[in-house]
């Protein structure tokens, strides 16, 4: 679903802080992407999520090479895409259930088309009790949940999470990990960036290891 062949990143004339990157995701895989804080692992998922453009090599995304892309086919290919930030990105003006429904908005659904579908997912994540409120209200754990229910509402083919479990306690962690298990059954690919060791070893994934600026994958 998206291929890297030979991929370098440097910003500016900066060293190259990505290297000869080539691997695959795969439809409905599960992987985790990892690697010492400053290896590179958010640079990649913002390669992957196609809001950076790589300094060299290709990038296949759902078949199409990125770099022939005019800007304006970019957004139709990132809606196949959810993302949720190291830092949650929430609108602190818009309540819990419209962040949620915001991404539906953009593209021009009606409330009454999605109202059920988002009120669903907030139960579904927990946040059910919470909806109304605005984030700047709602605890860490709140807003990556909030946070993971607006990147799941587009039902994307590909999950990335940046560090979905850094700011939660290991329980909330472990039921969030259990959320990403559930949807990657469900068919959506998911690539969890982090560094938590203890979450890994909860399931039997791919690891993809960044060092150095290159990549090495366990499958
Ligand atoms: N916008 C930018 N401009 C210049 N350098 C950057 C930029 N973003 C990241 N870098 C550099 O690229 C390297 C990789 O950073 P990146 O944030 O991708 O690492 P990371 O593995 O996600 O780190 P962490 O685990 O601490 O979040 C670092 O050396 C960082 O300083």
């Amino acid at each position: 679903m998206i291929r890297f062949e030979n991929v370098g990143l440097r910003y500016g004339m900066g060293p190259e802080v990505l290297r000869d990157l080539s691997f695959e995701i795969k439809p409905q895989s599960f992987q985790f992407l990892t690697g010492p804080s400053g290896a590179g692992k958010t640079s990649l998922m913002r390669l992957l999520f196609l809001s950076l453009t790589p300094t060299r090599g290709l990038i296949k995304a759902f078949g199409k090479d990125t770099s022939a892309l005019k800007t304006s086919q970019i957004p139709a290919l990132r809606r196949r895409i959810g993302i949720v930030f190291q830092d949650f990105r929430l609108l602190d003006h818009l309540t819990t259930y419209e962040n949620v429904a915001l991404p539906l908005r953009v593209v021009g659904q009606e409330e009454s088309q999605y109202r059920s579908d988002v009120v669903e997912l907030l139960k579904w994540v927990g946040l059910g009790e919470r909806m109304h409120v605005l984030p700047p209200v709602l605890s860490g754990g709140e807003k990556q949940r909030a946070a993971i229910a607006r990147a799941l509402i587009t039902r994307p083919e590909l999950l990335l999470a940046d560090e979905p479990t850094g700011n939660v306690d290991p329980p909330l962690a472990r039921r969030l990990l259990r959320l990403f298990i559930e949807l990657n059954r469900l068919g959506t690919s998911v690539v969890i960036a982090t560094h938590d060791l203890a979450l890994m070893e909860q399931v039997d994934a791919r690891r993809m290891e960044l060092g150095e600026g290159r990549l090495v994958i366990h499958d």
